[in-house]
């Protein structure tokens, strides 16, 4: 054979066996008993990790800034799991459309962060630009309150001083605030998440609060809820002077594709494109009502920004996509390992006692973690969202 299509033979046979083993690590991503093993390092890590939170609480008496600063590490400890699922599971791709004059100052400020609600995984691609921005210790959001129940995540959140709401102004007004006037002095830089739309997009809610557009006399949005504004204004109003901008990010992934939880943990490939536009707090009115219209009119922006997405299959501009950073994957492993021998230890030490009680025992707390862990995941599908926004409410004559 001639030295040349033995090279190419050659070349052929190792992209041959370097599919199948891809082939075999798809399959093995998909199998049961790993997703069990990632989520018992989430869970025991992520309660390891409350207990520490817990135990910072004499700290915060004595000295404020260091225990937020400790939480916020403890807390990059919980969340970068979930990223390094993300990056590294299932290799999905975050690419950044922004430009390169804005670039610069992103981790390096505080920043109000509005964002479309319309994926499931959308808090995870948000905390990925975190990490890779290096906020993601010190992200917050304005969370609805039943997320601070959930075991791990919502536990880890109390100490990360995240704004909660019932979605019930009257109730959150004050309560709000008061945690708004809290990150006055928060030691680390930040972002603050807030999805305006106040819930994810289903065709009953945008039918629903189109026709709340419609009384109120404000465009149709096509592929966005009408934002509700309270939450925004007042943000912008407590936390002016403390943050310097907002980042309005679009959100979407490619090839309509439909992104999950479930489908991450089984190591599919998604493609995530974001647009970040960044616009310096001073430009947004002071007014409340002028603040309210100000929104409805960006909101009418990031609907056209969609419709271009959905023709031409991209965001306008160029793209500086961060690079994917190590620690997630490293923080993941140390779990990983540490977790590891202890459970081997454990399985062992079972088999051996030879008692069919024990074993049922834990087979049946198995079973009662992973229903657990479902649950959690449940909380990020939206068919099983909740039901605020099905209804129109009533209107007031203000925008
Ligand atoms: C460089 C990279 C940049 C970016 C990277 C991207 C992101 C990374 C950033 C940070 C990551 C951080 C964390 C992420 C991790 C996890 C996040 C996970 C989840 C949390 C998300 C949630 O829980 S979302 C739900 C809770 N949040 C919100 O609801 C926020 C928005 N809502 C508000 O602001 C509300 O105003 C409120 C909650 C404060 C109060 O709500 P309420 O309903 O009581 O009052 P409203 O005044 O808003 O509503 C009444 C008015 O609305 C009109 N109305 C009635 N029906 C409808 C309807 N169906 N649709 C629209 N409007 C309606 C009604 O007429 C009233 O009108 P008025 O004229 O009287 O105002
Ligand atoms: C290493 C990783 C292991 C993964 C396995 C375990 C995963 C457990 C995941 C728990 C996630 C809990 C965080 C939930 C954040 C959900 C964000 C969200 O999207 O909330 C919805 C609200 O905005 C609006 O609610 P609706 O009014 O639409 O209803």
């Amino acid at each position: 054979m001639p030295s040349n299509a033995k090279k190419v033979a050659f070349a052929e046979a190792g992209e041959r066996s370097w599919c199948s083993t891809m082939e075999l690590f798809r399959l093995f991503k998909m199998q049961f008993i790993c997703h069990l093993f990632i989520c018992y390092v989430f869970l025991v890590s992520g309660l390891i990790v409350n207990f520490l939170q817990l135990c910072t609480l004499p700290l915060w008496a004595i000295n404020k800034q260091l225990a937020r600063k400790v939480n916020c590490r403890l807390a990059y400890c919980i969340s970068s799991q979930m990223v390094a699922l993300l990056e590294w599971w299932s290799g999905t791709e975050c690419t950044l459309y922004t430009d390169p004059e804005s670039y610069p100052f992103y981790g390096k400020e505080n920043a109000i962060v509005i964002l479309n609600h319309n994926f499931e995984i959308d808090f995870l691609c948000g905390w990925t630009f975190c990490e890779r921005f290096g906020v993601l210790g010190s992200s917050k959001v304005l969370a609805k309150k039943e997320l601070a129940f959930v075991p791990v995540i919502g536990w880890m959140w109390y100490f990360l001083e995240i704004v909660f709401c019932k979605r019930k102004w009257e109730e959150d007004q004050k309560t709000v605030v008061q945690s708004l006037q809290r990150l006055k002095d928060y030691p680390e830089n930040f972002w603050f998440l807030l999805y305006c739309e106040g819930t994810r997009f289903t065709q009953k809610k945008h039918k629903i609060s189109m026709e709340v557009a419609e009384k109120k006399g404000l465009p149709k949005l096509k592929y966005h809820l009408l934002p509700r504004t309270k939450g925004f204004c007042v943000t912008v109003q407590h936390l002016r002077g403390t943050v310097t901008a907002v980042y309005d990010s679009t959100l979407n992934f490619r090839n309509n594709q439909i992104p999950t939880l479930l489908g991450i943990l089984n190591g599919k490939k998604y493609h995530a494109d974001l647009y970040v536009r960044r616009l310096p707090l001073d430009s947004i009115p002071e007014n409340e009502a002028e603040c309210a219209m100000w929104l409805h009119k960006l909101y009418q922006e990031k609907d056209e920004l969609q419709e271009k997405y959905s023709l031409t299959g991209c965001f306008p501009g160029p793209t500086l996509t961060p690079p994917c950073r190590p620690w997630a994957l490293l923080n993941w492993l140390f779990w990983i390992l540490l977790l590891l021998f202890p459970l081997c230890l454990l399985l062992l030490r079972l088999f051996q006692s030879g008692s069919t009680f024990i074993i049922f025992t834990t087979v049946v707390l198995c079973f009662a973690a992973s229903l657990g862990v479902r649950w959690m995941i449940g909380q990020t599908e939206i068919n099983k969202g909740s039901s605020y926004g099905n209804k129109g409410g009533q209107l007031n004559n203000n925008a």
